[in-house]
């Protein structure tokens, strides 16, 4: 039996060990549904980076380039941090260079792993299956906001964590609580979450589709990981 942990924020990623370790980062507004979004949609690959001047500069390279900040697109670049922006594969085969409040943060910190793959509901099947199929114990880390626990990652690490109970053992008290959170609020995730502090906020900016698609479950059959280069690629 594997072992299955939750880091409810990249603050507290030093508590955790990630050698060795399958690490799924989990940014659920926006933008690690996003990046599963733009992969699924044809987007070659996705480079992450912490800094918005360094992803800036990747537009001289060619690359596409998608920055945000406090949820609204950063002066300069060409996307924000919208999932539905990709959904008509208008960026089919581009390298996209991609920069958020949160969520890029958290991959940055998750170097060091055996593996980073990229979590969202719209893909949460296929991540499960795929992590299945390794031999390495797994790490859940939850992008947060602005380093404080958010409802919306850690109800996906929940899912995470029911949906490997063959495979994985959670033992301590983070992963226990959030499977019994998604055991009694999963079916009901738009609901439960509505309340949720980053819904309210994206709700403000008027961008429901972006949330609506962040909670649709399995749309997507991929799965996204860190190549050897630090790239987000299809696996
Ligand atoms: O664009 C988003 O959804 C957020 C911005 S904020 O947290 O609302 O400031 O960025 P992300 O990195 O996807 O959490």
């Amino acid at each position: 039996m594997r072992h299955v942990e939750i880091c409810f924020s990249p603050e507290l990623i030093h508590l955790h060990e990630l050698t060795g370790k399958i690490v799924v980062v989990v940014d659920i507004f926006r933008a690690t549904s996003t990046m599963v979004a733009a992969i699924a949609n044809g987007v070659k690959e996705i480079l992450p980076f912490p800094d918005l001047e360094s992803c800036q500069q990747m537009q001289e390279k060619g690359f596409l380039i998608g920055g945000e900040r406090n949820g609204i697109t950063a002066p300069g670049f060409e996307m924000g941090n919208s999932p539905v922006a990709y959904l008509k594969g208008e960026f089919s085969g581009r390298s996209l260079a991609m920069t958020t409040t949160n969520g890029t943060q958290a991959i940055d910190k998750s170097r060091g792993a055996e593996q980073i793959l990229i979590g969202a509901f719209p893909n949460l099947e296929a991540t499960v299956s795929y992590i299945q199929a390794q031999d390495n114990d797994l790490l859940i880390h939850c992008a947060g906001w602005k380093g404080h626990f958010n409802l919306e990652d850690s109800l996906y690490a929940g899912a995470l964590v029911k949906a490997l109970e063959s495979t994985h053992r959670a033992e301590e008290d983070g992963a226990l609580a959030m499977g019994s959170l998604f055991e009694k609020e999963g079916h009901n995730l738009k609901g439960f979450l509505s309340q949720a502090s980053h819904a309210k906020r994206l709700q403000n900016h008027g961008i429901e589709s972006d949330i609506d698609f962040c909670l649709t479950l399995d749309l997507y059959e991929i799965v996204v990981k860190a190549d050897a280069r630090g790239f987000l690629v299809e696996a």
